[in-house]
């Protein structure tokens, strides 16, 4: 089985100062947890300055967004080669953030996805519904819309080689999550989607839950079957709820 996957998304939060300060708190508590694959992704410009801080440390960088050109005038964008000189292991692609406030359509998410794929940068592709498509129960149908673009793209099985996080857009930034049994059946419908794309016998990619997730809520969100790990966003920018959030994911394996 795969290690659970705790993935801190800063946003565009954090400066140098708060940075290092951040890094140098949750990093000693981090070192001691097994089992699970710790990310943290801050903006852009903080690339270099953070993974300098993470060498040595059992935790990896990521990035927040790609553009899927190579390079070219595409000016303020950043290319998987770029990502790859600063030694990102993962990066987001389709976050409902960029989806909704800078215009990303599936088919461009289907873009970043095949480019990091193929530029050896693993894909976290976000999926999730409005509270308004969740109350005309069409949930499930967005989702698997979302994901067939990216499918579609790339080949079905191509899916096994990235990372699924699972936002509903109602939770995230809102302080409520998805109840354990709202995010488990999604998490299960996406793990049965993806079995009808994968060679029997192939391993499914990890699924995330992300969305006001936070050290009092994760145990009950990661004790779900499928549910292996989340995308954290305010909470990863507090040391000990981080650090707390990935103990969880640790004593849920
Ligand atoms: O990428 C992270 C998600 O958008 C969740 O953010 P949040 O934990 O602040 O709700």
């Amino acid at each position: 089985m795969k290690d659970k996957l705790v993935i801190g998304n800063w946003k565009m939060n954090g400066n140098c100062e708060e940075n290092q300060r951040l890094l140098a708190e949750a990093l000693p508590e981090l070192a001691a947890v097994t089992g699970v694959e710790v990310v943290v992704c801050p903006p852009f410009p903080y690339l270099a300055q953070v993974g300098a801080q993470l060498q040595g440390s059992p935790v990896s960088l990521g990035a927040q967004n790609v553009n899927a050109k190579e390079r070219g005038a595409f000016t303020g964008e950043v290319s998987v080669p770029m990502l790859n000189d600063f030694e990102c292991r993962f990066v987001l692609v389709g976050h409902s953030e960029r989806r909704t406030l800078f215009g990303e359509t599936d088919e461009m998410v289907a873009e970043k996805y095949a480019a990091a794929l193929s530029g050896g940068v693993i894909p976290v592709l976000c999926v999730g519904e409005t509270l308004e498509q969740r109350r005309a129960g069409l949930a499930e149908n967005v989702i698997v819309g979302q994901l067939q673009a990216v499918a579609s793209r790339v080949g079905g099985e191509a899916m096994a080689a990235g990372v699924i996080a699972y936002e509903p857009l109602w939770a995230i930034g809102t302080g409520e999550s998805a109840t354990p049994e709202q995010a488990q059946q999604i998490h299960g419908h996406i793990r049965q989607w993806l079995a009808g794309q994968l060679p029997s016998g192939t391993a499914s990619p990890r699924l995330l839950y992300g969305g006001s997730l936070k050290a009092d809520n994760a145990p009950a969100l990661f004790a779900q079957p499928d549910i292996d790990g989340g995308l954290v966003g305010s909470a990863a920018l507090e040391a000990q709820s981080f650090v707390t959030i990935c103990r969880v994911a640790q004593a849920c394996q």
